[in-house]
């Protein structure tokens, strides 16, 4: 299984459909379950760290014992698309499941990059976290069509 934990909601249609459509031509491979935790309010905290901290408490509750974490960070490390999907087909050959952790606008708290087995990067480039749902969910379908042999990637 693979699960997508992300805080803030996806507004735009546009993205949602996008989702979709990647989530449908995944499920023929894998299951994908969707975690969304509600962004906290800004204007409710002093300081954007007391804010991460509380984002990142109700992350950390969301993660399950033995799953690969892969939090995604434009810090992180950037592999190719073949690089990416044997990361994948290593947790698929040994069942293990996997969670993706993707933040808010205002990113994602130290302690969450902490529980990271890998913090991935899409390039040094920040997205918006509504269209890096969608990248990402592009990718693990390229990343699955790579190890499915179809003729998707090219
Ligand atoms: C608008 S970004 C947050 C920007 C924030 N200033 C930061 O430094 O994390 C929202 C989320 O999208 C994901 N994201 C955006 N661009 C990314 C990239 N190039 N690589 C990996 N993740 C990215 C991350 O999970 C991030 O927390």
């Amino acid at each position: 299984m693979i699960r997508i934990i992300s805080v803030g909601t996806i507004k735009e249609k546009y993205f949602l459909q996008a989702c979709e459509e990647y989530k449908k031509r995944l499920l023929r491979w894998v299951k994908i379950e969707e975690i969304e935790i509600k962004e906290e309010d800004e204007n409710k905290y002093s300081n954007i760290k007391t804010l991460l901290e509380r984002e990142a408490d109700k992350i950390l509750n969301h993660i399950k014992k033995d799953e690969f974490i892969i939090v995604c960070d434009v810090n992180g490390i950037e592999f190719s698309s073949e690089e990416f999907s044997e990361i994948l087909r290593k947790n698929i050959n040994s069942s293990k499941d996997i969670a993706f952790i993707i933040g808010s606008s205002n990113g994602l708290s130290n302690e969450v990059k902490r529980r990271a087995d890998l913090l991935l990067s899409f390039s040094k480039l920040t997205f918006p976290h509504q269209l890096f749902r969608v990248l990402l969910y592009e990718q693990i379908y390229r990343g699955l069509s790579i190890i499915y042999k179809t003729k998707y990637h090219k």
